[in-house]
Order: C-alpha cells, then sequence, then structure tokens
C-alpha cells in the first residue's frame, strides 16, 4: 500500500471565513504540493475563483477540485471517491489534501465517510478545523447572513439534515479538534471573551485559536511543518531550512523517545499529556519493538491516529520522534519528562 495522504477538513457557517484562511494556508505554505477540494451549493465556482485569483502566479499551484454535487458525505461513491483517486492519480500527487465543506455540512458524517475502504486506503483525517464567525457568534447569530443561509438550505435538496442551525453549529464546534475563532478584529475585549465562553462551553478538549482573515500557522493548523520536522532523520537538508521565522505565538520542539512497546498505551499518554499541557500539534515516527513497519503518530490536541505507514528502509536509523507544536510558554521540560518516563 502507498503511504496515506493527510487531509485536512475545514468547516464552519457561510461567510465565517473558511476561504480566506484556506487562501492563508496556500500562500503560506508554498514549498508544499497541497490540493484543494471544495464542497460549495448554489453558488458554484465562486471560492474556486476566490482562491485561484490570488493576482499571484503561485496560488495557481494547488490542485482544486469542486463538487456541487450536495453534501460530500451523501455522495461518497459518485463524487468524493473519484476525486480523491484522480488527485492521487496526478504525476505529482498532493502531500495534503483540505477539504472546504459546505456552511451547512455536519463534519461527522464527512469524517466517518473517510472509513470506506476507497478512501480510507489513500488517505485520513488529520483534523477537522472550525472556523467560528466571532461578531455573528457575539450577536447570537452563528452566520452573519442569515437570510443567505436560509437560502442555501432552502436550495439545498440532498440536505435531509433539517436540525436547527444551533445544532449544525454545535456539531460543527464539538467535531473540530481545533476551532478558529475568526474576525476578532470586529470584536472588542468583551464581546471576544463572551464568544471564547460560548465556544469553550461547546468545543470539550478543542484548542480556540483567535485569528484575523483566517491568518493561523500552517504547522498547527494543518501539521505541515510537523511532518517535516519530524521525518528530519530521513532529510537531514531540512535541517538546513530551518529558519527563524515569525510565528510568535506558538513553539516546537522535537522529542526523541524510546522505542515503544505498545501503540495503544503510547497513544493514550501522549493524549492524556496534550490534554494536560495545552498542546495543539504532536506528529512524527515511532519505532515499535519488534515490528518491522514505522508508526506514523499525529495528534491533533488530544486527538490521536496512529497507523503503521510502510516498512523501516534498510539502513535508515529507527528514531522514535515527534515534533511537539503548543503555545507559547509550553513547558517542553515537563512534557519531555512525562513522555520519557513511560
Ligand atoms: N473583517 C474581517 N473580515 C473577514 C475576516 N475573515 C474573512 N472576512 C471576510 O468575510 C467574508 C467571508 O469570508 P469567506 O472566507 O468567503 O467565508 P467562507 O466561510 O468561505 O464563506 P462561504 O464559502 O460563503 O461559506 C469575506 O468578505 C472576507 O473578506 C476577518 O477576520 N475580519
Amino acid at each position: 500500500m502507498s503511504e496515506r495522504i493527510a487531509a485536512t477538513i475545514v468547516t464552519g457557517f457561510l461567510g465565517a471565513g473558511k476561504t480566506t484562511l484556506i487562501r492563508h494556508l496556500v500562500e503560506a505554505t508554498r514549498d508544499r504540493r497541497l490540493a484543494l477540494l471544495i464542497n460549495e451549493f448554489g453558488d458554484v465556482g465562486v471560492d474556486g475563483e476566490i482562491l485561484r485569483a490570488c493576482g499571484d502566479e503561485d496560488c495557481e499551484r494547488p490542485h482544486i477540485v469542486e463538487l456541487a454535487n450536495g453534501c460530500l458525505c451523501c455522495t461518497v461513491a459518485e463524487d468524493f471517491a473519484p476525486a480523491i483517486e484522480a488527485l492521487l492519480a496526478l504525476d505529482s500527487p498532493p502531500e495534503h489534501v483540505i477539504i472546504e465543506t459546505s456552511g451547512l455540512a455536519l463534519p461527522k458524517p464527512l469524517v466517518k465517510a473517510f472509513d470506506w475502504p476507497r478512501i480510507r486506503s489513500r488517505l485520513f483525517v488529520d483534523g477537522v478545523v472550525a472556523v467560528v464567525d466571532g461578531p455573528a457568534v457575539a450577536e447570537g447569530r452563528f452566520a452573519d447572513d442569515l437570510e443567505a443561509l436560509a437560502r442555501e438550505r432552502a436550495d439545498d435538496a440532498s440536505l435531509d439534515h433539517d436540525n436547527p442551525l444551533e445544532e449544525v453549529f454545535e456539531d460543527q464546534i464539538a467535531c473540530a479538534d481545533i476551532i478558529v475563532l475568526n474576525k476578532t478584529d470586529l470584536l472588542d475585549p468583551q464581546e471576544e471573551a463572551r464568544v471564547m465562553e460560548i465556544l469553550r462551553a461547546g468545543v470539550g478538549r478543542a484548542s480556540i485559536l483567535r485569528a484575523r482573515h483566517g491568518v493561523v500557522d500552517p504547522r498547527v493548523a494543518l501539521g505541515l511543518g510537523a511532518t517535516i520536522q519530524a521525518d528530519l532523520a530521513n532529510r537531514p537538508t531540512h535541517h538546513d531550512a530551518e529558519e527563524e521565522h515569525d510565528h510568535d505565538d506558538f513553539e516546537s520542539f522535537v522529542l526523541d523517545l524510546a522505542p515503544a512497546d505498545d501503540p495503544e498505551r503510547l497513544v493514550a499518554l501522549l493524549s492524556e499529556v496534550a490534554a494536560a499541557h495545552d498542546v495543539l500539534r504532536m506528529k512524527g515516527f515511532v519505532e515499535v519493538t519488534g515490528k518491522p513497519m514505522r508508526l506514523l503518530v499525529q495528534g491533533v490536541g488530544a486527538r490521536f491516529l496512529h497507523h503503521y505507514d510502510r516498512p523501516w528502509k534498510i539502513g535508515e536509523p529507527r528514531a522514535s520522534r515527534l515534533v511537539v507544536i503548543g503555545r507559547k510558554g509550553l513547558d517542553r521540560a515537563k512534557v519531555a519528562q512525562r513522555l520519557s518516563g513511560r
């Protein structure tokens, strides 16, 4: 089996800033091959146009696939799986896929669609990012333009999800690994605190990042830098490329671990440590004692996935190495101590 490719699902109500955030991520990760899969209702092509029209030739770089035939989770066989297969059959297939859902989509069924064998063998869900329209929530609404939202709902014959909007919003929040509280430029401190409170009440253990115009660190949103860093042993030249970036809100470090005897136990511990120290991302490869395959481990907040991605190559150092990303002030010594003391 070829290596599986990570996919990030970006969800959030109409106008919350999904396209703006994705555009930022595309611009901030020019050295990576991204593909975008956009699921829009009604005004087909608009988001794709915005993403293409960066006024910069590099913005042509990602492959953009638009799927307009309704809810992705309801059309897995006809639309979603063939689109993914076509992307992966490209001469240079993407390293990461970003899926923008329609504002009304429930993310959970889409995450479940990844369990389809045709999808599961090629792709895994790296994380679900929910974009929240800060000012709309502060005003007790969920979207900036409720009428447009109602129209979208009415036009969408494939949606028999006729849940109250609150429930769709709550579902999007509940399913997210990372919540981006967007449009903070339009919130005063009291409003921002109130929205934070509403979100915290609904989110469980997801991390909430504040953003203006969707500007979030791609290492956190996509884990892209994390993959590179965790793979340092195999790609020593990337060491040279590590420069000081202006990622002032976050910090990251690489942690070397002993080989794991029991992957389940390791992942449970990682999840516990991530929750205790508000770690946003952990990602890397681990040697499991007695296994010829390397274990890919990746966490977004406290949610972890792991699978054996390929056999260790002959002569390849079997390092167990994770990149850990958190907010500034992350207690590196404590995280290291808890993970090395297993
Ligand atoms: N003031 C302000 N405007 C923003 C911000 N983020 C996005 N916008 C604007 O909000 C509008 C909607 O943003 P989009 O990125 O298109 O939102 P979307 O979630 O993709 O919308 P749909 O695809 O229609 O569901 C656009 O006019 C953006 O320029 C922000 O942080 N602050």
